[in-house]
Formats: structure tokens, sequence, C-alpha cells
């Protein structure tokens, strides 16, 4: 790890898929020893992919080896969280506990692993090559030492925020947890009309990604508003205004909004439909 930082503790995954392979590929990169990173994935295919590519231990289920974990990152989907909790907790009671599962409340994990040391966080997937965009909570039992160990290990992934209210989680969600799918599902378009106006697929590849990744860098360097950086693309009766009329005619910016409160709406169901009493 860096000269700076205190040299992270061991660190159990429960859950190795994508996002635990984002979070493990950044803790490597910095240097945290294999050694100290334990998994648990019932997929065999993906554990063996984790020790290929990590060198990670990954167990099928959760054993006493996990009690060795100071932290406790959960990353299976709300869905399963509540059944790996009633496999794990047992032996993660001296851990502090961080979860990316979207929608699931700290009060239901607090009420399954019997612990108030939670902290939850919305990571994204860029995170896979350190450019990730992670939202933070932490309930009130986090000492200041643990959210400064969190943001350690958050920071290996890219840039992060704490937000102070849980329910603003779901809006962290929607934006940022579920953005990068946006951001494709634009491109996927942008490429199409590329293609059907007479570019190569590759042309129409380069040309899309580069102006998203040189439009987002410029939005982050500069000092003015958006619709100021958008105004001075705009020439007056020029092909930008034809295509924003085109856009405003269509309501797209209407539309885009009602997609992520369909999003935040769905992480808030989530918590009720699998955080609830019932599936405890
Ligand atoms: N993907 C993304 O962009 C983001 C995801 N998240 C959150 O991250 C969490 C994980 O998502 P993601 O990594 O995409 O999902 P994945 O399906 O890739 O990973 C979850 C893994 O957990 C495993 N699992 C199931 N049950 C258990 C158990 N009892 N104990 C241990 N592991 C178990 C699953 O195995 P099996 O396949 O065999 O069931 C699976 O491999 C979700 O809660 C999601 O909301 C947050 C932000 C972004
Ligand atoms: O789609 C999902 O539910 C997860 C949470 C944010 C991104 N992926």
């Amino acid at each position: 790890m860096t000269d700076s930082a205190s040299p992270l503790p061991p660190i159990a995954f429960i859950g190795g898929g994508n996002m635990a392979s984002a979070i493990i590929g950044g803790l490597i990169r910095q240097g945290l020893p294999a050694g100290q990173i334990e998994v648990v994935e019932p997929f065999e295919a993906a554990r063996d992919a984790l020790r290929q590519q990590f060198g990670v231990t990954a167990q099928p289920a959760a054993t006493a080896a996990l009690a060795r974990a100071r932290l406790v990152v959960w990353a299976v989907k709300p869905q399963t969280f509540s059944e790996a909790a009633r496999q794990a907790a047992p032996h993660t009671a001296g851990a502090l506990h961080l979860s990316v599962a979207a929608g699931i409340r700290s009060d239901s994990m607090a009420r399954w692993l019997g612990s108030e040391r939670i902290v939850r966080a919305m990571p994204n997937t860029p995170a896979l090559i350190g450019q990730g965009m992670t939202g933070l909570y932490a309930r009130a039992g986090v000492t200041p030492a643990e959210r400064a160990l969190v943001e350690q290990v958050v920071a290996t992934t890219g840039a992060h925020l704490w937000v102070e209210q849980e329910s603003q989680l779901d809006a962290v969600t929607a934006l940022s947890g579920s953005g990068p799918a946006y951001v494709f599902y634009f491109l996927e378009a942008m490429v199409q009309a590329g293609v059907d106006m007479g570019l190569t697929q590759e042309q129409a590849q380069q040309l899309s990604v580069g102006t998203f990744v040189g439009a987002s860098e410029l939005a982050r360097r500069a000092d003015e508003p958006l619709d100021v950086l958008r105004q001075r693309v705009t020439s007056k009766g020029g092909t930008t205004h034809a295509a924003i009329q085109s856009m405003e005619d269509d309501e797209v910016a209407q539309r885009f909004m009602r997609a992520l409160d369909a999003a935040e709406h769905r992480a808030r169901e989530l918590g009720e439909e699998f955080g609830g009493a019932a599936s405890g």
C-alpha cells in the first residue's frame, strides 16, 4: 500500500461477482497482498476466475476462516443478501461491514448481522479501471477511523462522496450506480446512427466514445454550468440546434428523468422486498 496510508487489514468478500472483482482488482493493484483477501462465492467458475486472476482464497461457503477479516464487503445481489447474511454472520461479529447491494437498508443489515458497524456503498463498474464513482453512507455506530478505512478501500477504485441520509443512496444508485448503462445505451444509439449515415462501426464507435470522454472531461474541469457548455456547441441555425430541438420536441430530457425515477423507485422497492422482516 502507499506510504501515507495505514496497511489494510484482512478483508473478506461475500459474493465474488462483477462488483467484488472490480474492488478486489483495485486493492491488488494498490499492493494489498492476495493472501489478505478471502472470498465466499458459491459459483465454481467465479471462484476459479478469482483465484486465477488475483490469487485470492475463494471458498464455496462461509467458514470460521472469515473471522480473521476486519472488514467484510457484502457484494451479493439484494435478492440473496439475507440468506448470505444468515450463513456468514456467525463468523463476522468482529468486523466492520461494507455493503454494495442496491436498496438493502442498513436497518435490515443491522438486524441480520447483529451489528451497528455498517457502511453502505454504491459503486459503479468504471471501478474496474480505477475510474469509479462511489456514494457512501455510514450508520451512526461507525467511527471516524472506520470511515477512513472504507475510504482507503474505495479509493483503490476511483472517487467517492458521502451522503448524510441513507435514502439519498437510492438517488446515487439511480445516477451513478446504474449510470454507466445509460452511457452505453446512448453510445449504442450514436454508433448505430453513425453506421446508418455511412461510417464504419469502428469509426462510429471511435467518434462516439471519444466524444463522451472529451465532453465529460471538459465538464469535470470547467467552471461554467453545463448549459453554458452546451450553448457553446450550439451555433444559431446550425446542426446542433437542429438536433437539440428534435430532442426537445420529443421530450427526451423529461423521458430520461423518468427513467432515473424508475431506477430510484426500484432501489426503494428492492429494500422493501428483500430487506423486510419476513426475509430476515
Ligand atoms: N453491477 C453493477 O454495476 C453494480 C452492482 N451493485 C451491487 O453489487 C451487488 C453485486 O452485484 P454484481 O457483482 O453485479 O452481481 P453478481 O451476480 O456478478 O455477483 C454476486 C455473486 O454473489 C454470489 N452469491 C449468491 N449467493 C451467495 C451467498 N449466499 N454467499 C456468497 N455469495 C453468493 C453469486 O453467485 P451465483 O451466481 O452462484 O448466485 C454471484 O456470483 C448487487 O447487490 C448490486 O446491487 C452496485 C453497484 C453497481
Ligand atoms: O442494476 C442494479 O440493480 C445494480 C445496482 C446499480 C447497478 N447495477
